[in-house]
C-alpha cells in the first residue's frame, strides 16, 4: 500500500493514472501494440487500486479498475458471457501471497490443498460444447461481452471439434503462439517488410482476431485450458481433478500443475518455474494459485471481478536482453 496521501494529492495522483492506463490498454487491448511493458501497467494500476481502496469516494465509474479488458472490435459479432470471465488478483511478492494463503486458510480453515498452475502469457478464450460439439468460441473481451472468433478458433489442431464425452460445457483457457513460431513469424514479417509483433502474446491476439480464418490457421497457434464455466456435468470435486478431465476430454492441459498442502510447497514451485521458464517453448508471466477444493472455491467466492480463491504470483520482469 503506497504512503497515505491526503485525499487531495490522491485525487491529483489518481487523475494522473487514469487517462495513463486507458491508452496504455487501448494500445494493448485493440491495436495489440502497447508502449509500455506489462510491469509498469500493473504497477500503476496497482497504485491506482491502492489509491481508491484509500479513498473510495474517488472512485468513479470510468475507473480502469471498474471494467477489465478492452474495447471490442466491431467487426465480430458479439458473444454474451454468462457466466463472467474473471480477471486474477496480482501479488508481486512471496510475502502479499503469504497473506493471501494466510487470510484464505483464516477465514476458511477447510481449505488444506492450493492447486499450482503456469500463468501462460496469451489471450484468454471461452470454448462452448454442446452434447460434445464445439459450437461456439470468444475471447473474454471486458469479462462480460466477447468477440465471436468461432471460425478462427476452429482452425487451432489443439481445440477439439468433438469431445470424447457428449456432454454440454463451457471451458475456459489461453491461446498462445509458441515462441518458436513467434521467431519464426517476425524474420518472416521483416523479411516482407512488415513490422514485428511486440511480443508472443500480441502475435496470439493478433493472428486470432483476424477476420481471415485461413490467416489464423497459418500462425500455429495452440492453447491451454484451465478453468470451466460451471461444473455440473463433471465427475471431480478439485481443480487438479478438473484438469485431468479436461484432457480426458481432449482438451489441452499444461501438465506442470502440482498440488501443494503449504507454502513451502507453492513456494518451491514458483521457484522452479521462474528459473525453468525461459526454456518454455511459450511464455509465462507468474504462477496461479487456486483453493484446489472446487466446492470450496463455489463458497469462498468472487467480487464483481476477480475469484478470492485465487491469486496470481507475478515474476519480477525479464532482464531486457542487451
Ligand atoms: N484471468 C484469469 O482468470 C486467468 C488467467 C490465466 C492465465 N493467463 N494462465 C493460466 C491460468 C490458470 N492456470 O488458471 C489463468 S486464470
Amino acid at each position: 500500500m503506497s504512503a497515505k496521501l491526503s485525499e487531495q494529492a490522491a485525487k491529483q495522483r489518481i487523475d494522473q493514472i487514469k487517462p495513463k492506463l486507458k491508452k496504455w490498454s487501448q494500445e494493448y487491448y485493440v491495436q495489440d501494440r502497447p508502449s509500455v511493458e506489462d510491469d509498469v501497467y500493473d504497477s500503476t494500476y496497482q497504485e491506482l487500486v491502492s489509491l481508491e481502496t484509500q479513498y473510495p469516494n474517488l472512485i468513479t465509474a470510468d475507473s480502469p479498475t471498474q471494467n477489465v479488458g478492452g474495447k471490442l472490435l466491431p467487426q465480430f459479432s458479439k458473444v454474451n458471457h454468462h457466466i463472467p470471465l474473471l480477471s486474477l488478483g496480482d501479488v508481486f511478492s512471496k510475502q502479499e501471497l503469504d497473506d493471501f494463503t494466510i487470510r484464505v486458510e483464516k477465514n476458511y480453515p477447510a481449505v488444506k490443498q492450493f492447486n499450482c498452475e503456469l500463468k501462460i502469457d496469451g489471450l484468454s478464450i471461452s470454448l462452448r460444447y454442446e452434447n460434445g460439439v464445439f459450437v461456439e468460441g470468444s475471447t473474454r473481451g471486458n469479462g462480460q461481452i466477447g468477440e465471436d472468433i468461432t471460425r478462427n478458433l476452429k482452425t487451432i489442431p489443439s481445440i477439439p471439434q468433438k469431445l470424447t464425452r457428449p456432454i454440454t460445457i463451457e471451458v475456459r483457457g489461453e491461446c498462445y503462439m509458441p515462441k518458436k513460431s513467434f521467431a519464426k513469424l517476425n524474420e518472416e514479417r521483416e523479411r516482407n517488410g512488415e513490422s514485428g509483433f511486440a511480443n508472443p502474446r500480441n502475435a496470439a491476439a493478433g493472428s486470432l482476431r483476424q477476420l481471415n480464418p485461413r490467416i489464423t490457421a497459418s500462425r500455429h497457434l495452440s492453447t491451454f485450458m484451465y478453468n470451466v464455466a460451471d461444473y455440473n456435468d463433471l465427475k471431480t470435486n478439485t481443480q487438479s481433478g478438473l484438469l485431468a478431465e479436461l484432457n480426458d476430454l481432449g482438451f489441452n492441459i499444461n501438465p506442470s500443475y502440482q498440488v501443494a498442502d503449504n507454502l513451502d510447497q507453492i513456494n518451491a514451485y514458483i521457484d522452479r518455474y521462474q528459473q525453468q521458464r525461459d526454456g518454455l517453448d511459450y511464455g509465462i508471466d507468474g504462477i496461479v494459485i487456486k483453493v484446489n477444493d472446487l466446492k470450496l472455491q463455489t463458497k469462498i467466492g468472487a467480487t464483481v471481478k476477480i475469484p478470492k480463491w485465487a491469486i496470481a504470483y507475478k515474476f519480477p520482469p525479464e532482464e531486457a536482453e542487451t
